[in-house]
């Protein structure tokens, strides 16, 4: 302090109050402020130091002690915690040096305790945390680290034992050195960084008890007004980092004092770092440090003011963090006992990994093995296969009937049933979308469903009908009784006009979903190897009246083969096939009719290419049986 400048500290009482008022200004009311102990400026090192000691020797009982120095820049901080700058005398040593020197004292005297002692020395320099321990701190950078028990720490600091008192001033000489200071106006050897000297101390004694603790000692950068200390460029960056997180602990202190929900720790990494020293239960000593002059007031009422809020903060109870013998013992059970817990499930959940991707591999090759059988298919194949066994009826459609009547009623009802074709090609798709539902999805699945939407009036295949167009046979879509199964529909409509139609469509949906399935049911294993069987002499006349019966659902009115050909016949102006040409021949054979045959070709090759797979044949013949129907 000049000798010449007024001071702003008008009394210091021995209670701990001090009364302070701006001496430029005397007029203003005097501000007095209460705090545990005052120091004048004649204080040795020595007796702050004794004020302090007992928080020193509470760390090797097992308490957590943080030790702040804070005040505005050129206050005596740093003098305060590590003595005169420029060197250590023996003298005036700051309070990190006496504090490690007492804790080696007292770990001599209590021979029951052994005592591990290290250190770490970091700052806090442009918001950024800095081994001050590394021989190059440029380079090392710090990582804070959140720990199990929500605190921050420094896991990646240098932790530095020590066995002596000589250790601890090499240590504390090579982080003097490494911290940040430079000159400014209000300090020629100002502190830019805020500096943490952290001393973990683990003790453990003869009966196998332990505590572990550590004793934070805090020097931090001091607030000063930049019009002050004149700092520009680099001092300047440096002021505003210091101001700032300055703030941000002025925040945490506010928060704590008032007991609000939300601290915020987080928003510097001053906080951070001091978050259980600030909010949690060790023991903390706040030196807050005042210049007396009078060109200072304003600092020193910000100063004094925020130590008085700081000391109104109530710390959780301090507890030692001690643990008997057989807590740890049982403690190290327990963690035992976790990691073991946390390696059996690891182990059942890779087991339960490989059982997953194995089945998951056998449900890939199963459809390679063994493809997809549609419930209805399973009817349709066995159907189909048992045609092929000369004698043997093929498999009733009933229960696939059945079975799909309550599925396509359904899907009847949803739909907007605009016509007789509509109305099959939704009765088709909705047979297939039960049936499909319980089987892995397929393309061509999927297949099935574009091509009834893409075909929408006949129901034809893509290809069948394109060639159909071609051929010129499209004339026959303005041929209302071309189906089979339409010729079913308007015998019992009478009106094919699609109002009528649309009352009883909608009125006896469920009949004609029945109808329907029927109809494509008969009509799959039927039409297309019915007319196989048809060449052979015991099926050419089961098949035609098996088909009639689906259609109709009464099996009163069978259609003779010579019936059937004379049909088509006159539909098609044909000439009858001989009884001795096969399907295939008398559909893909040479014909008179190309037209005809083109169009029945595509569906046989579809056909052939399709049998090998029985889910196909749940598809096709639903195409075929259309495509048929419209040329019979
Ligand atoms: N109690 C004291 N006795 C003798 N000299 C002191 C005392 N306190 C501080 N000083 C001197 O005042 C100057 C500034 O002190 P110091 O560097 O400790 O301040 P500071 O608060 O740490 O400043 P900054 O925040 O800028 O680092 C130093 O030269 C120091 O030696």
């Amino acid at each position: 302090m000049n000798s010449k400048s007024i001071s702003s500290i008008e009394h210091v009482g021995n209670d701990g109050s001090i009364m302070v008022c701006d001496p430029y200004k005397p007029q203003t009311t005097r501000k007095i402020f209460q705090f545990n102990q005052i120091f004048g400026p004649t204080t040795t090192q020595d007796e702050i130091y004794r004020e302090t000691q007992s928080l020193i020797r509470s760390v090797m009982d097992g308490y957590n002690v943080c030790i702040l120095a804070y005040g505005q820049t050129g206050s005596g901080k740093t003098h305060t915690m590590c003595g005169p700058s420029g060197g250590l005398s023996s003298n005036d040593l700051g309070i990190n040096y006496m504090a490690l020197n007492d804790l080696f004292t007292i770990s001599t005297s209590r021979e029951d305790v052994k005592y591990d002692i290290r250190v770490q020395m970091v700052e806090i320099y442009n918001e950024q945390v800095r081994d001050l321990l590394s021989e190059d701190t440029s380079s090392t950078k710090l990582d804070i680290r959140s720990s199990s028990n929500g605190l921050f720490n420094l896991p990646d600091a240098k932790m530095c034992p020590v066995q002596s008192p000589s250790d601890v001033m090499t240590l504390m000489l090579l982080g003097e050195k490494h911290r940040a200071s430079g000159p400014t106006a209000m300090n020629n050897r100002s502190s830019r960084s805020h500096s943490i000297l952290t001393v973990h101390v683990n003790g453990k004694d003869i009966s196998g008890n332990v505590s572990c603790s550590c004793l934070h000692l805090v020097d931090l950068a001091g607030s000063e007004r930049v019009d002050r200390s004149e700092a520009t460029g680099d001092r300047l960056k440096e002021a505003q980092h210091i101001n700032k997180s300055l703030s941000c602990l002025g925040d945490v202190i506010t928060a704590l004092a008032q007991k609000n929900s939300h601290i915020p720790y987080r928003n510097s990494k001053l906080t951070q770092l001091l978050q259980s020293s600030l909010g949690g239960n060790a023991k903390t000593l706040m030196l807050a440090h005042i210049s007396p002059e009078g060109e200072s007031y304003v600092e020193t009422l910000s100063t004094l003011k925020f130590a008085q809020r700081a000391s109104t903060v109530e710390l959780g109870t301090a507890h030692a963090n001690k643990e008997s013998n057989d807590i740890r013992e049982l403690k190290e059970q327990v963690e035992t006992l976790k990691k073991a817990l946390a390696t059996k499930e690891f182990e059942r959940s890779s087991l339960k990994l490989k059982e997953n991707t194995v089945t998951s591999e056998r449900t890939k090759q199963l459809p390679q093995r063994t493809p997809p059988r549609p419930r209805r298919l399973s009817l349709e194949t066995t159907s189909s296969e048992k045609g092929s066994i000369p004698g043997k009826p093929p498999k009733s459609p009933v229960s696939a009937m059945t079975f799909n009547r309550d599925h396509g009623t359904a899907r009847d009802k949803e739909c907007r049933i605009d016509g007789f074709n509509r109305t099959k090609i939704h009765g088709s798709v909705i047979q297939m979308s039960p049936t499909l539902s319980e089987e892995p999805v397929g393309h061509e699945n999927e297949k099935i469903v574009t091509t009834d939407d893409m075909v929408t009036s006949y129901q034809l295949p893509p290809d069948g009908y394109s060639q159909y167009k071609q051929s010129g046979l499209d004339t026959l879509q303005r041929t209302p009784c071309r189906s089979r199964y339409m010729g079913v529909q308007v015998s019992q409509t009478e009106e094919p006009s699609d109002a009528k139609l649309d009352k009883t469509t909608t009125s006896s949906v469920a009949k004609r979903g029945s109808h329907l399935r029927r109809s494509i049911q008969s009509s799959i294993g039927k039409l297309i190897h019915g007319s196989e069987r048809r060449n052979t002499p015991h099926s050419a006349q089961a098949t035609p009246a098996k088909i009639t019966t689906n259609a109709n659902n009464d099996g009163a009115s069978p259609i003779t083969t010579n019936a059937r050909l004379r049909r088509r016949q006159s539909l098609t102006g044909l000439p009858p096939p001989s009884t001795t040409m096969s399907r295939r021949s008398s559909l893909g054979g040479k014909s008179d009719s190309s037209v005809q045959n083109s169009q029945i070709i595509a569906c046989a090759a579809s056909a052939r290419n399709y049998k090998p797979l029985p889910f196909s044949w749940v598809r096709w013949p639903e195409q075929h049986q259309c495509e048929f129907s419209i040329l019979s």
